[in-house]
């Protein structure tokens, strides 16, 4: 496959499946954030202090509310993503408390304002569950085309014993048989859905 092949493979596979997660109601969402949390927490072993990266749903991406909920109860700590303001490819982690000062990010999703002391250095998360458009049951993923998720992961250790897990986080319709993978992509260790739970590093 040529280059230009490969691309275009990845921006329509981009563009079928943002239509695909757009257009499910109010109501498929409610449901889906419903079952999501409960595959989540068989995944994730969560008890008082476990770091956990999320996101903010946005462009149709299942809602993280319940499992926030479920974090903050449990007195885990949610994190989310925001766009780092100097190196502006890679992404910092945040405490996100139910009153944390927000403001809106390049792309209209609302992030955490930067307060250091709340930072969390990505290798001290427990779990990261990361937003993606489409995935295949190998662990392989395709973001939104920022490579946001891919450069702040290359950073982190290869032993899995010190490092986040990295859960990709998806609508079931959001499967391929198989995704066109790059150098750069970081496999995930589980996908959840809100029907079923992947685990594609399982012998
Ligand atoms: N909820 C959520 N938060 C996230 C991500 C994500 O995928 N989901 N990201 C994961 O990386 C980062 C932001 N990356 C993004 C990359 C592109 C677009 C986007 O909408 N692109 C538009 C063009 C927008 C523009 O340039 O103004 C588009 O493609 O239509 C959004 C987020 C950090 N936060
Ligand atoms: N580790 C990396 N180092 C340098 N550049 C990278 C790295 N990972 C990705 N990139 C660059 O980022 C661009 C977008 O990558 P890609 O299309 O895989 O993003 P994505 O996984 O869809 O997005 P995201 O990770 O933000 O959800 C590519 O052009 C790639 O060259």
């Amino acid at each position: 496959m040529s280059a230009n092949q490969f691309n275009q493979q990845r921006i329509d596979i981009r563009k079928k499946m943002r239509e695909m997660r757009k257009s499910l109601s109010t109501s498929e969402q409610k449901r889906a954030a419903d079952d999501l949390i409960i595959n989540f927490l068989q995944v994730a072993k969560v008890t008082e202090g476990t770091q956990v990266g999320g996101y903010l749903a946005n462009d149709g991406e299942p809602s993280l509310s319940p499992i926030f909920e479920d974090l903050w109860a449990k007195k885990a700590v949610p994190n989310l993503p925001i766009i780092h303001p100097f190196s502006r490819t890679h992404l910092l982690f945040q405490r996100y408390e139910e009153n944390s000062p927000m403001s809106t990010n390049r792309y209209g999703i609302l992030e955490p304002k930067l307060n250091c002391s709340h930072v969390c250095p990505v290798a001290q998360l427990d779990y990261i569950l990361t937003p993606l458009v489409a995935f295949d049951s190998q662990g392989n993923r395709l973001g939104m085309g920022g490579g946001y998720y891919d450069r702040t992961l290359a950073q982190i250790p290869a032993d899995r014993s010190q490092r986040p897990l990295l859960i990709g986080i998806a609508h079931q319709c959001q499967e391929v048989a198989q995704l066109p993978v790059a150098s750069w992509d970081v496999p995930l260790d589980y996908i959840v859905t809100p029907k079923t739970i992947y685990r594609p590093g399982a012998q």
